[in-house]
């Protein structure tokens, strides 16, 4: 008896040994206050992904600070963030450890490198979000990517008290089937978990278009928590220009339009400029053939150069290399770079003409690059076969949709002619008025509230 007593007991003390352990390693909860003061807020803004690359969720960092909130931006360093988040004192970023060399190389078969990867990802978003930050009220998470991080966000707003906001940019499943065919078993997977995920998880969805919005109300999504529509909006860094002499001083200044400028300038030849993170949901072969095809008959020389970053610039500099060589692109040049903020919204101003390749996986997400070039004032020729085209681009006021090549070289064939420079001034105009709604007073009417950054 006396045995069992005492075994008991050494089961009851390891049994609370073990109890305290863990409730020791649980992250710190946090405490509500209802309302909260817009001092307390304190948001963690999270995209697994580049956060220099991530205009929307740096732009609510800007603006929940900008309130008097407090905000860690979690996401990978690679591209220098915008640079009013940099000596921003509400503002804390919080660098995540990009996985092993060895797990990002194409060295490991993709069925161990895949699942590796993810845990490295599930340790480090753990880490970050439940133990480096303090609690905050809210989580702020991009979707796209999904995988892991609705999943963890979900856990960590559980286990911190903390509510959760999904920002709804598009559907991870819909940009894997577009690389591995919807019938793909990864497809399904991702797809079910999204949904599951969706209608478990936030308190709150944002989406980018009203069509994701009333998409997301649907099966297999269901969400039955409030959805709001946030429209992307150019931050204060894109606006027209204030006058010709604006304009001469960058394109002399800035090393890939120098050479052209007085052309330019004279309106001889024709700058246009696409932006993109060179994804397989933009297909550049559009621009390439649509210029070749108008190289044929050009009304005036064209530079088109085209900013960012992503996987798929390899492959499409060897094809402009080899068009060049071959002879396919007289009188017309085209040229990639990457630039800072500051210059590539001031190239933006500068140009006559924005293209967009973006072809929207999911048919219900837009291009923030068409809102960076309406802030800029300058009108775009947009790809426009998807459902919320026209929730941005207004055909004939500040813009012309194109489906295939042919569409676009006509387009650049009408607007670059003489007869063109009414329609094209026309479309600028447009352009201006779109660009003139700002991010401030869209978040501020929309979100401000939700997060108590305002009384
Ligand atoms: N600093 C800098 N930024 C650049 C440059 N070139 C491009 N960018 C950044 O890269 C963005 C373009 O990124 P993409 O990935 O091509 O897509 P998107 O047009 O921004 O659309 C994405 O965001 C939307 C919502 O915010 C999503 O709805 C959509 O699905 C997509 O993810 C531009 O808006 C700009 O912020 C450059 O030279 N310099």
């Amino acid at each position: 008896m006396a045995l069992f007593t005492v075994l008991l007991s050494a089961v009851a003390a390891a049994l609370l040994t073990g109890i305290i352990g863990l409730a020791m390693l649980l992250p710190t909860r946090y405490v509500k206050h209802s309302p909260a003061s817009p001092g307390s807020v304190r948001v963690q803004v999270l995209v697994l992904g580049d956060i220099g690359r991530s205009p929307r969720m740096q732009y609510h960092a800007l603006s929940i600070a900008k309130h008097g909130g407090a905000v860690d931006l979690i996401g990978y360093y690679e591209s220098p963030p915008h640079p009013d988040l940099l000596n921003n004192s509400r503002v804390k970023i919080h660098p995540l450890s990009p996985p092993p060399a060895a797990l990002r190389s194409k060295s490991l078969p993709f069925l161990l490198a895949g699942p590796l990867k993810v845990l490295w990802q599930i340790w480090t978003l753990i880490w970050v979000l439940g133990y480096d930050t303090q609690p905050a009220r809210w989580i702020l998470v991009q979707n796209p990517p999904s995988i892991p991080t609705l999943a963890i966000a979900l856990l960590i707003s559980v286990l911190r008290n903390t509510h959760l906001m999904i920002d709804w940019h598009n559907y991870g499943w819909t940009i894997l089937a577009g690389t591995r065919g919807s019938g793909h078993p990864f497809v399904k997977i991702s797809k079910a978990y999204e949904s599951i995920l969706g209608r478990l998880a936030p308190t709150a969805n944002i989406t980018v278009t009203h069509a994701m919005a009333r998409q997301l109300k649907e099966a297999p999504y269901s969400i039955k928590t409030p959805i709001l529509t946030l429209h992307d909006r150019p931050a204060a860094i894109f606006q027209p220009l204030k006058g010709p002499g604006d304009r001469k001083a960058f394109l002399e200044r800035l090393p890939e339009t120098r050479d052209f400028a007085n052309n330019i300038l004279a309106g001889e030849t024709k700058l246009i400029v696409s932006s993109t993170s060179w994804t397989p949901d933009e297909d550049f072969s559009l621009l390439l053939d649509a210029l070749v095809d108008y190289a044929k008959d050009a009304p005036c020389p064209i530079v088109a150069i085209i900013t960012g970053k992503g996987p798929q610039k390899a492959h499409y500099q060897s094809r402009i290399r080899d068009l060049t060589e071959a002879g396919k692109l007289p009188n017309i040049r085209i040229l990639t770079a990457w630039l800072i903020m500051e210059d590539y919204a001031t190239l933006l101003s500068c140009a006559d003409l924005g293209v967009c390749l973006h072809m929207s996986s999911s048919g219900v997400d837009l291009p923030m690059k068409v809102v960076d070039m309406f802030g800029s004032g300058l009108p775009v020729a947009a790809y426009s076969g998807y459902q919320s085209f026209s929730e941005l681009v207004k055909e004939g006021h500040n813009g012309c949709g194109f489906e295939t090549a042919g569409e676009l070289a006509a387009v650049l064939m009408r607007l670059f002619q003489d007869s063109g420079e009414d329609e094209l001034r026309f479309l600028r105009q447009g352009a201006q008025k779109e660009g003139s709604l700002r991010w401030d007073e869209e978040w501020d009417r929309t979100l401000a509230r939700v997060f108590g950054v305002i009384e």
